[in-house]
């Protein structure tokens, strides 16, 4: 016999009383939870305190609006209308997703049944799927950008992390006409970057034309960046001389040591990237120029700002793509590379095969390189000329880089302060002339040539333990 839409009485299930009904609900692995219209919880099955790990006497007879005051089944309630979806348990902290729909008694909401699964653990793996997979597609991705470098942009040495990013970045606006600020430190290869944007662009066959912002003298700079009439000055030109934006034009201005641009000159400047123009000096016609603007700096512009030395409307009109590149002293991973990149340009010029020592890669690997690149370039250079045979030794370096004792001194965090470096390299005799003389510190003191006094304050001052 039917008993109701989906049950049927048969002789093993002659009633469908409350205790079978409320083992079924027992079975189900979804949380089943019943409140009253006072949101009092009148029934949840097993599965609640399985899943939700609460027993299940915490929460029976308990009102809902207290203990989840956002909870869908209150809301239900409040409407009338069931609710499918994702929700968030604050007082637990989990996620679920279920249903939840009213009971009606005749017209009237006597309560609502909510079921419901939690689903913290799937959408947490789900996050980290999500996650992962976008890092991978990130990977893919500059991954091929990379294998698409232009050609002007692998000439540029370098597989560090940072360095890709950095020259990935530098391809995209390099089909662009945007302003560039290259930051670097000194010798970090900032103009061999400004001419692979030049040569990855659309302006390659127009001049790039370099102004070194710190070179010029303050009383020359403008008219060097925007050239005279003739008769300009005394000793002005027969015929008044081009300046370095108009030969850029079509092409590309590297405004290398930007920072060290007067005040004066960075407001004319900043007119010329605003509109394109300018006069020369002695003149009064406008001059319009098509160009793209690379600008580049050491220096700590935005320190510079707050110190009132470089304009801040300038260093956003600067701003607009900045390319950072990374210390040699924290790409040692290119350092390799670099090396034998030089290496096979002075084997070529010396006319024989050279090659390091271990003990100098050693050396290479440790030493900090506060001139960076050009420094690496230098130092190999002057090796390749001191040494008479294939092998590049020790010996063979310049002085400077060659530590002491097995211990470099290492100008770290470009710092160039003199009492701290000579400190450091005090610090370092000290300990190597202690450890040649087994600890003896009367014999230490006489090879350093110090009096006793000074010794012992030393000691003291580089905690050198007594
Ligand atoms: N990635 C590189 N691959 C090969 N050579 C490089 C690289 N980077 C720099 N160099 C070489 O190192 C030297 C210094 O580079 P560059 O002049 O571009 O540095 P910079 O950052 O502009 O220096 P500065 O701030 O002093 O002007 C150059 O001789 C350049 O050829």
């Amino acid at each position: 016999m039917s008993v109701g839409v989906h049950a049927v009485t048969t002789t093993d299930f002659p009633r469908w009383d409350q205790e079978l009904l409320f083992k079924i609900l027992d079975n189900i692995h979804d949380v089943v939870l019943v409140i009253d219209s006072h949101t009092t919880i009148v029934y949840v099955n097993k599965a609640y305190a399985t899943i939700l790990g609460v027993p299940v006497e915490k929460v029976l007879g308990r009102r809902l609006d207290k203990i989840e005051p956002d909870a869908a089944a209150i809301k239900v309630l409040r409407t009338g209308t069931a609710r499918n979806g994702a929700d968030h348990l604050k007082s637990l902290d989990i996620d679920v997703v279920g249903s939840t729909f009213p009971l009606y008694k005749g017209k009237h909401i006597i309560g609502c049944i909510s079921t419901f699964k939690n689903v913290t653990e799937e959408l947490e793996l789900n996050r980290e799927l999500q996650q992962t997979k976008g890092v991978a597609d990130y990977l893919k991705e500059q991954l091929e950008q990379w294998e698409q470098l232009p050609l002007s942009f692998k000439e540029y040495v370098g597989q560090n992390r940072n360095v890709k990013e950095t020259l990935i970045l530098a391809a995209k606006v390099a089909r662009t006409d945007s302003t560039v600020l290259i930051r670097g430190e000194s010798g970090v290869g900032k103009e061999v970057l400004a001419r692979a944007v030049h040569k990855a662009s659309r302006r390659k066959d127009k001049p790039l034309i370099k102004v070194n912002c710190a070179a010029i003298p303050e009383s020359l700079i403008e008219s060097e960046l925007f050239g005279y009439e003739e008769g300009a000055y005394t000793g002005a030109k027969k015929g008044g001389k081009l300046g370095k934006f108009e030969l850029a034009h079509g092409g590309t201005i590297f405004l290398d040591e930007i920072g060290d641009m007067s005040l004066t000159m960075q407001a004319k400047l900043l007119r010329v990237l605003q509109e394109r123009e300018f006069e020369r000096v002695g003149g009064s016609v406008v001059v319009k120029v098509d160009i793209r603007v690379i600008a580049a700096t050491n220096r700590d512009l935005e320190t510079m700002i707050v110190e009132g030395t470089f304009r801040r409307d300038l260093y956003y009109r600067l701003n607009i793509v900045p390319l950072a590149l990374t210390p040699l002293r924290e790409r040692k991973d290119d350092l390799m590379a670099l090396t034998k990149t030089f290496l096979d340009q002075f084997s070529r010029e010396v006319g024989q095969e050279l090659s390091l020592s271990p003990q100098v890669i050693k050396l290479f690997q440790h030493y900090d390189w506060p001139g960076n690149i050009r420094e690496l370039q230098n130092v190999l250079e002057h090796a390749s000329i001191v040494c008479s045979g294939s092998s590049i030794e020790i010996q063979h370096l310049p002085a400077n880089i060659i530590p002491t004792n097995n211990q470099t001194i290492n100008v770290k965090d470009k710092t160039y302060d003199l009492k701290e470096i000579v400190a450091r390299v005090e610090r370092e005799l000290i300990l190597s002339a202690l450890a040649s003389n087994n600890n003896n510190r009367t014999k230490t003191m006489k090879v350093l040539g110090i009096s006793r006094r000074a010794f012992y304050d030393k000691l003291r001052r580089y905690g050198i333990e007594e």
